[in-house]
């Protein structure tokens, strides 16, 4: 993993800030929409409710409606019959009363109408019996009272009826019966007055070509008002659940959208990294890549960054604005490159022509001027070189100081150019017979000193002689056609300086002068 992976992992990256602020709004986006959400479904639960307890409600209120006109249709089906069986006895009734008046017939009719409250039919029957020559009350009658008595027996079994009353014309009770809270049926011996419960009230009159009396029907709406109750506890019971039933909803609806929100979450995270990662870290990374390029001065490696001129937003502004920036430093550093290489050229032109001029001076400074061997200096500093290796090592070396013999008179006689060209010819002489190794070199004046290294004193003193021989035997162009030298040579011993041993050589020469010149002498 690089580093650049690993910075956008960290907290202080523009990435992982970005990153953030989308995971917030997201968390943000996601927490609301999801308390609108349960909230709409909690709205929508308890209309849903409110509408299916109101058609509950109407359905109640129907079937109570339906009950309650389904019992006084009964019960007035039922007044109809009772009214019809009531019709004859009462017409006797009043036929009687207005007839006989209240005369010994009127107590009959009253005995009757006892009897009648009563629940024993044989003695009705057997009572109707006894008086019926008094009056004129037939069997058809006597069917009748059973009539009336038998209807209400079978009408009572009705549970919601408690009492019927058969009233004359005079609204006096003619007949009547009352159940007991057992259920057991009662014959009244007064007008009906219950104060036990709140009672309905269905009256039917009674009409024969006149006005007969009325029969009345005490009733009462208990069931339909159980009805009613048990109604209300259900839908009560309704409102207990579908209320459970909407919190039950309601969690669930909340970890659905928990769940959905969480995977929308994931999804919309993954997206938008891939979006950040494509669309502004890449860049970013090759833009911070780049950068880190150019500061290390490996610009010269990268290419332009993604061709995004596409983009209008500040990342691809930042992006033109880099490669504007890097074509820039190209052409800067192609300018430098070609101003550098103009510059080292003549670096190096200048270097040479100094190195030629110190060679030169090098070579002037150690050369002498005029016989272009070896000066005075240069021959100091081999001469050092010579005595470090002989002290080091314990090695062998020798010198040789030879002198152009009457030089002066060379000078006089040929001229002084001429002597010039003596010593010209006399150094090209000693290079040539000297040795690769040895070192040759002007020591002054008419002077030369060679030092041979590796060359012990003998071996110096045969070279010497051969050199004499040779420049004895040699022609000089243009001025004197023989010249000598003298020469003095020494060797190295332990202890010894340069002095010491030039100055044992020059003593060396000094006595081969004294001796008749042209010749080589070693000091000794
Ligand atoms: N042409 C020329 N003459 C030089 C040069 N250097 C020294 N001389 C002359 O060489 C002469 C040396 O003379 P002396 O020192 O007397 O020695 P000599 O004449 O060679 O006598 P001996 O050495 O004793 O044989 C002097 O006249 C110097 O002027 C030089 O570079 N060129």
């Amino acid at each position: 993993m690089s580093l650049h992976t690993l910075s956008f992992l960290s907290p202080r990256s523009l990435n992982f800030r970005l990153i953030a602020s989308f995971f917030s709004i997201l968390l943000l986006i996601f927490s609301i929409g999801n308390v609108i959400t349960i909230q709409l479904a909690r709205e929508q639960l308890y209309q849903q409710r409110d509408a299916q307890i109101a058609a509950q409600r109407e359905t109640f209120r129907i079937e109570i409606e339906q009950a309650e006109q389904h019992l006084i249709a009964d019960l007035q089906a039922q007044l109809a019959i009772i009214t019809k069986a009531v019709r004859g006895p009462l017409q006797n009734h009043v036929s009687v009363v207005r007839d006989v008046g209240e005369s010994a017939e009127a107590q009959i009719v009253r005995q009757f109408a006892d009897c009648l409250r009563n629940t024993e039919t044989s003695r009705i029957y057997s009572c109707l019996k006894v008086h019926a020559h008094h009056f004129s009350l037939d069997s058809i009658d006597l069917t009748n009272h059973l009539m009336i008595k038998t209807s209400i027996e079978l009408l009572l079994s009705r549970e919601e009826l408690v009492a019927v009353e058969v009233l004359d014309w005079e609204d006096q009770l003619f007949a009547g019966y009352a159940l007991d809270r057992d259920g057991i049926l009662h014959p009244l011996r007064q007008r009906f007055a219950s104060q036990r419960q709140i009672l309905r009230r269905l009256e039917q009159p009674v009409v024969e070509d006149d006005y007969l009396g009325r029969v009345i029907f005490h009733y009462h709406t208990e069931t339909i008002d159980a009805q009613s109750r048990r109604a209300e506890e259900s839908i009560a019971q309704f409102i207990e659940y579908s209320d459970r039933s909407a919190v039950t909803a309601t969690h669930q609806i909340t970890q659905t959208r928990l769940i959905e929100g969480v995977i929308f979450f994931v999804l919309s995270l993954l997206a938008i990294s891939i979006i950040t990662l494509v669309t502004i870290i890449r860049p970013l990374t090759q833009l911070t890549r780049h950068a880190e390029y150019i500061a290390q001065g490996d610009w010269h490696v990268i290419q332009a960054c993604d061709a995004s001129v596409q983009r209008r937003d500040e990342l691809g502004i930042l992006i033109r604005t880099f490669n504007l920036m890097l074509e820039t430093i190209r052409t800067t550093h192609q300018e430098l490159k070609n101003a550098n290489t103009c510059l080292e050229q003549k670096v190096k032109e200048r270097t040479r022509e100094l190195e030629e001029k110190n060679q030169q001076l090098e070579r002037l400074s150690s050369t002498d001027g005029l016989t272009q061997i070896s000066n005075r200096v240069k021959l100091d500093e081999q001469f050092r070189e010579q005595l470090q290796l002989a002290q080091r090592y314990d090695a062998v070396f020798s010198i040789l100081l030879c002198d152009v013999d009457f030089f002066k008179r060379i000078n006089d006689t040929y001229g002084h150019q001429s002597g010039d060209l003596v010593l010209i010819e006399m150094a090209q002489l000693l290079q040539q017979e000297m040795r690769q190794t040895d070192h040759v070199g002007r020591w002054g004046g008419e002077e030369f000193l060679v030092i041979l290294p590796e060359t012990s004193l003998t071996d110096a003193l045969a070279l010497a002689e051969r050199l004499r021989c040779t420049i004895a035997n040699h022609t000089f162009p243009g001025g004197p056609t023989s010249v000598t030298i003298s020469a003095g040579l020494s060797s190295y011993q332990i202890g010894d300086t340069q002095e010491t041993m030039v100055e044992r050589a020059d003593q060396a020469l000094y006595r081969a002068k004294s001796e008749g010149r042209n010749r080589v002498l070693a000091y000794s």
